[in-house]
């Protein structure tokens, strides 16, 4: 098969592709309406998320046999309309799922122990102990929602801990050992820590919103490293204030997608919920890395080779 990458991966899966006797063609800079004009002779793309392969783009890859997406979620794809068409489509979940489980955690202990605004202190030669007092998670209620490959590696990777775990998923009887399935009313009755592990799809979009919000009974903390159109920002700046939510670790933003740099540079534009989050100190950002480890980079690409070899 002629196999066109755009994008960098680990280099195993360019060098086993090719043992398996596939043509690999690599193009990391070429624009979308380039590639739909050379598309037509490939078999298979291999891609992260640089553009969306819509309809025109589906349209133009005539020869396409596969699409694989080398990470967990798929929104960038008509999936449709690539099925329709019989492209079989390739993503990877168990090669980032591990990482992901241990970022949720991390954001977790980091921010009961408050470490990013206790070493953010210390360096700056505050010595202050009981305003940064921990929690523990002994004993708490972790909620989470979609209980797929991310939402399962986080549950096991909280064994040990001596916590209550809950999932709530959109497809019965997913609940196992590591944690017990509940309707979202009950989970959110009993959730100490709401995690979120959804894929980005119309019933996920802007699905934390004020009510959402509201229905939990007690005040809680959220964990985003799913997707951050999940959650509306300005709902999610109502509660920190109000104290409903009390903190956040968000691997995700709803505005990432928008150049992030450029609202940095340009703060008039910045919007205005953003503006909180940057400063608030029971809120901890990072820049979409939770699946973005050395080893998931390897995971990723050895995953994807399977996949492909597995089917062609
Ligand atoms: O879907 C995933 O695997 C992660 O969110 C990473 O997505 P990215 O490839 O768009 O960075």
């Amino acid at each position: 098969m002629r196999i066109l990458h755009l994008d960098q991966n680990h280099p195993l899966l360019l060098e086993q592709l090719a043992l398996a006797g596939h043509h690999n063609d690599e193009n990391y800079t070429i624009s979308k309406e380039a590639t739909e004009k050379i598309i037509s002779k490939y078999d298979g793309i291999v891609i992260r998320s640089r553009f969306k392969i819509d309809k025109q783009f589906i349209d133009a890859a005539s020869q396409l046999k596969f699409i694989a997406r080398v990470g967990a979620g798929l929104e960038s794809i008509d999936i449709p309309y690539a099925e329709g068409k019989g492209i079989y489509l390739i993503s990877a979940p168990e090669g980032n799922r591990n990482a992901v489980g241990e970022h949720a955690l991390g954001m977790i202990l980091s921010l009961f122990n408050k470490l990013n605004r206790a070493d953010a202190e210390v360096k700056a030669g505050h010595w202050n102990r009981e305003s940064n007092r921990g929690l523990e998670l002994e004993g708490k209620t972790i909620g989470i929602i979609g209980y797929g490959n991310m939402g399962k590696a986080f549950a096991k990777k909280l064994k040990g801990f001596d916590c209550e775990v809950l999932c709530y998923d959109i497809l019965d009887q997913v609940g196992d050992d590591n944690a017990r399935q509940v309707s979202l009313q009950e989970l959110q009755e009993k959730t100490d820590v709401l995690s979120l592990h959804t894929p980005w799809t119309p019933q996920t979009d802007k699905m934390v919103d004020d009510n959402f919000i509201n229905a939990f009974a007690k005040a809680f903390y959220l964990i985003n490293t799913a997707r951050g159109k999940s959650v509306v920002t300005s709902a999610l700046v109502t509660a920190l204030k109000s104290g409903k939510i009390k903190g956040a670790g968000l691997d995700v933003l709803e505005y990432e997608k928008l150049s992030f740099e450029n609202l940095f540079t340009s703060k008039e534009e910045m919007p205005d919920p953003l503006k909180y989050l940057i400063t608030a100190q029971n809120v901890l950002l990072t820049p979409h890395i939770a699946g973005w480890t050395i080893e998931s980079k390897r995971k990723l690409a050895q995953t994807i080779v399977d996949k492909i070899l597995a089917s062609f």
